[in-house]
């Protein structure tokens, strides 16, 4: 469930007023997702010529406590910067005063913000085929390219900083989740001493889960959820798109066909260069840590009885060890 914030009707029409989209018929909350508030938001419509073109169904997103304010202006603008190259991202609808984002004081008198997205058609994938596999490739590397000249910087908030942080909130509690998980701060000190240097860099997206790509049959109609994106190298965000689409859920069970796929798809609009093929294995492995490291932070820390979902660690601990053994195979030209 993801609705964290209260808005009532009034106060929710009140808000869409603030842009120029037409009248508020309905607000339905969104119960995908963990990070935000999100609601799927009707109206009657913008006036054609108007930024809204005439649209008549929004995404609402309150920002909640994981997402700091002052990076919105990186995360909105690039969502306009994509969409104006073409990219199959959301556009920002601005508010009349041109504002990409506004702040409101909800029920209890607390100041958040908020924005209005447009809404694109779709649905996640639960099996994707390769077919899909290969869209999404494309639509990565699509991106990368179009992120180029993205004039906004962004360091990478889940970096290997990050890494050693959680690993450290982690510390003597690993047993709680699964014994095997002792190793994790070994893993994260290789993988990050043996880290690749100077590869190509763009804005990455940084969480293309399956979650976070919408479909219609096996074209990306969408990539949403950009609020981890941040400036990286390419070839890594390419490694953790593989780790979340190319294995069965418990991560025990790689799809090779899956992984071969998202590869030549990625490769038909931006080919890697040898060094970034070589180093797909290790940012792999560190694609894997990444995610074993917040699971697990957030497994020892969110409450039993929590509205969210827990996600379990050990399905990423176990891409890991395949990258570890079958890294250099899975990745070969
Ligand atoms: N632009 C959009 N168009 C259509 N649906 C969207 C859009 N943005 C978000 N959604 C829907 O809202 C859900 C949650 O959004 P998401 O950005 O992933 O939230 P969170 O940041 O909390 O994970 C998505 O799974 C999707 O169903
Ligand atoms: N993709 C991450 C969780 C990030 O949450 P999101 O809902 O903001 O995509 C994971 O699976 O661990």
């Amino acid at each position: 469930m993801a609705v964290y914030t209260r808005i009532g009707a009034e106060a929710m029409a009140e808000l869409i007023a603030a842009f120029d989209v037409g009248e508020l018929t309905s607000a339905k909350g969104i119960a995908e997702g963990v990070s935000n508030s999100n609601w799927l938001i009707e109206t009657t419509g913008g006036a054609k010529g108007t930024g809204s073109k005439g649209s008549r169904r929004f995404i609402l997103t309150v920002y909640e406590e994981r997402t700091e304010v002052e990076e919105l202006p990186f995360f909105l603008g690039l969502l306009d910067h994509l969409a104006a190259a073409g990219c199959p991202v959301p556009r920002t609808m601005h508010d009349r005063s041109g504002a990409a984002f506004r702040e409101f004081a909800t029920d209890t008198g607390e100041m958040k913000s908020l924005a209005l997205i447009e809404f694109l058609p779709g649905i996640s994938a639960d099996k994707p085929t390769p077919a899909q596999a290969e869209a999404v490739g494309h639509a990565l590397a699509q991106v990368h390219l179009a992120a180029l000249d993205y004039p906004r910087k962004r360091a990478n908030s889940m970096g290997h900083a990050a890494w050693r942080r959680f690993a450290g909130a982690c510390d003597g509690r690993w047993g709680e989740i699964d014994a095997r998980l002792a190793v994790v701060p070994t893993a994260v000190e290789e993988v990050i001493a043996a880290w690749p240097q100077g590869l190509p860099q763009s804005v990455i997206h940084a969480d293309l889960f399956p979650d976070n790509v919408l479909l219609v049959g096996d074209a990306v109609s969408g990539l949403i959820d950009f609020y981890f994106a941040c400036t990286g190298p390419m070839a890594y965000d390419l490694a953790v798109t593989h780790a979340a689409w190319s294995f069965s859920p418990d991560g025990k069970r790689h799809d090779a066909a899956i992984g071969r796929a998202i590869l030549t798809g990625y490769e038909s609009v931006r080919p890697l260069s040898p060094e970034e093929r070589a180093a797909l294995p290790i940012l792999a492995e560190g694609a894997a840590l990444r995610f074993v490291l917040t699971r697990a932070y957030d497994w020892l820390n969110t409450p039993a009885d929590a509205l969210v979902t827990r996600k379990d660690p050990c399905a990423f601990f176990e891409r890991y060890e395949f990258y570890r053994t079958h890294g250099a195979q899975a990745f070969a030209a």
